[in-house]
């Protein structure tokens, strides 16, 4: 399954220089880069470094980084010969067969190729001469060397055995260059290393842009499979190596980025053709939504829903969960002991604790979630009852697989139905399921549903709540049958922050519904137990102005408070109930062609949220 050796720079978790290695060895690298920094703090030697990689079956696979060395004026010349032998003494302690010099800064530098190319010949004769190696590395900033093409021109003049190229997908991608043509320029055993990095795009200098704001390829919009494409065309065969400068990361779980990390490498060696995972899950839909609750919480949320059209439709037949039916919709609410629920419940109170999504094949589903790294799971079930493939989300909510054949026998065996549902208030499908995630777990699940669901990521939406921002990215299936729209904020008052910080971490925060006609839908929701959010009369008085509707349609949109928005695509109409026991709420959706979530009203809707809230705290 694993065709390229993987390496993660000590730069890119947290912690000790120690701590950085127990988590990259724990999670399953092959190597790392050590940072000289990392040494520098260390308070071990050299020797003690290279013994406890061996322990932990890690290879040094780099030392980076040496600066501002080609090209210098001739007064600095010896000095930094001398700089480099200084170095290559640490690194044979340290056992680390390259280093990565990367292209000069200096103001003072030379802006003459082959004087660049004279003194990494001298340094690789040198090294050579220590059976060390020197990768020259252009950094997009650097003083005349900034893309690869020019640092290769110089590693070609200087034609040493101990000399060859670093490719790092940021420098590259960043200023908008690719690898085009690599494999008819560079020779595969002249490309020393490589290293892979992703980034949101930024317009801001690309210094500060590459130090702050790198992630993992799959977490941002870099085409870094495409980068990877060529250099597999190219034949390297070295170690693929993360190195990412993000504040974050920084500050984060060592383990946890260094898991996304490894997933991330594992993923973009197969979308470069290199090695196979199994196709991502064609989505079919939603089958259900399982929500947590106890023994208080049950009858509220199933007046809740039955007031929104939904109907019991049986009992489990060994334990204490329900099921209630409307349309395609199947909701469970659990309170059965001594379960994946209950354990969730104990955490985060009355939410969701398992979606069970519809595909294809589940089977496949899952051998492609656990090649990208998930953990299974398997709840206790009852004799004859249904075993669903499931696995862990990251945040520990479960995500449970059905094709077809399951489908169709899944409720009949597990559950005592009663007869077939009405058609309730016409609500059809689960339109998508919105999470809320502390800002610093985003890159998580945008990898896992990119990765492991070949979900697609939107654009992002940065959304005025009156307490603070709040950041949504979609992610949506090619299908677009199932959609999480992902929000974060960096402030704890928004409704986004409240939910995180108050129900301990991330979670389901709001559930769509689709209808056909949401007028009708609307007028038959039971208007007290519903509880539909009020939408202040400005926001008529804008969409009027806004869209050429007709007149009849703005009163019933005003009367029975519901949001409008429309674009290229169609048109949307929706609705919001206020939040359940100030945690999860519900929305329900008519699309006329529609592909967004409706971003243009999410402000709205939070502060009619926060008013609600006001209204009852005061
Ligand atoms: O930001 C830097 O200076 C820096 C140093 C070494 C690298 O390999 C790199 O990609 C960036
Ligand atoms: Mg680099």
């Amino acid at each position: 399954m694993s065709r390229f050796r993987k390496s993660i720079a000590t730069v890119s978790l947290s912690g000790t220089l120690l701590e950085k290695m127990q988590a990259a060895a724990a999670v399953g690298f092959d190597g790392i880069e050590i940072f000289e920094h990392d040494l520098l703090n260390h308070p071990g030697t050299p020797a003690e470094v290279r013994q406890i990689a061996a322990d932990l079956n890690l290879t040094i696979t780099l030392f980076q980084p040496f600066r501002d060395f080609e090209a210098m004026p001739e007064a600095y010349r010896q000095r930094n010969l001398d700089r480099a032998e200084r170095k290559f003494d640490v690194m044979c302690e340290l056992g680390a067969p390259q280093i990565l010099v990367c292209s000069n800064v200096q103001d003072i530098a030379l802006n003459d190729p082959a004087r660049a190319a004279a003194d990494l010949h001298a340094m690789a004769e040198r090294a050579q001469a220590r059976q060390l190696l020197v990768g020259y590395e252009a950094l997009a900033w650097g003083r005349y060397v900034n893309r690869w093409r020019q640092a290769w021109d110089i590693v070609q003049q200087a034609d040493h055995p101990a000399l060859g190229l670093i490719l790092d997908s940021f420098h590259t991608l960043a200023v908008g260059d690719t690898l085009d043509g690599l494999h008819e320029t560079v020779p595969s055993d002249k490309i020393f290393f490589v290293q892979l990095a992703d980034s949101p795009r930024k317009s801001m200098d690309v210094l500060s842009w590459s130090r702050h704001y790198r992630n993992f390829p799959g977490q941002g919009a870099l085409p870094v499979p495409e980068f990877m494409r060529e250099v597999v065309q190219a034949g390297y065969q070295g170690p693929l190596s993360l190195e990412i400068f993000n504040d974050e990361f920084r500050a984060a779980s060592a383990h946890l980025i260094a898991h996304d990390g490894l997933r991330s490498l594992v993923w973009v060696e197969a979308e470069a053709g290199a090695t196979q995972l199994p196709a991502p899950p064609e989505f079919l839909g939603y089958e259900f939504l399982e929500f947590a609750v106890d023994p208080n919480s049950a009858p509220a949320l199933e007046r809740r829903v039955s007031a929104l059209g939904f109907e019991r439709r049986g009992e489990h037949r060994s334990k204490a969960v329900t099921l209630y039916q409307q349309g395609n919709i199947h909701l469970i609410l659990n309170s059965e002991p001594d379960s994946h629920a209950a354990d969730f419940f104990q955490v985060h109170g009355p939410s969701v604790c398992a979606i069970c999504l519809r595909v294809d094949d589940a089977a496949r589903a899952m051998q492609r979630a656990m090649a990208l790294l998930c953990t299974a799971w398997e709840e206790r079930i009852g004799e004859g009852e249904c075993r669903l493939p499931a696995l862990r989300a990251p945040d520990g909510m479960l995500f449970f697989f059905v094709d077809d054949e399951l489908a169709d026998r899944l409720y009949r065996t597990d559950f005592h139905l009663s007869r077939p549902p009405g058609p309730g208030i016409g609500l059809l499908e689960v339109d998508h399921v919105a999470q809320a995630v502390p800002p610093d777990r985003l890159g998580s699940f945008m990898l896992f549903y990119r990765t492991v669901f070949g979900l697609e990521p939107e654009t992002i939406h940065e959304i005025p709540d009156p307490y603070g921002l709040v950041s949504s990215l979609a992610l949506v299936s090619p299908s677009r049958r199932v959609a999480f729209p992902v929000n974060v904020s960096e402030s704890r008052r928004t409704g986004t922050g409240r939910f995180v910080n108050a129900l301990s971490g991330a979670g389901v925060h709001h559930i769509a519904f689709t209808t056909a006609d949401l007028q009708q839908a609307v007028v038959a929701v039971d208007e007290k137990a519903g509880e539909l959010l009020d939408i202040p009369e400005n926001y008529y008085d804008d969409l009027d102005a806004r869209f050429l509707l007709p007149g009849e349609e703005l009163v019933t949109l005003r009367r029975l408070n519901l949001l409008y928005d429309q674009d290229s695509s169609g048109t949307f109409r929706q609705v919001y109930t206020n939040t359940f026991e100030d945690r999860f709420f519900f929305e329900v959706v008519q699309r006329d062609g529609y592909t967004g979530f409706g971003a243009a009203n999410a402000s709205v809707r939070m502060n009619a949220l926060a008013a609600r809230q006001a209204a009852r705290t005061n």
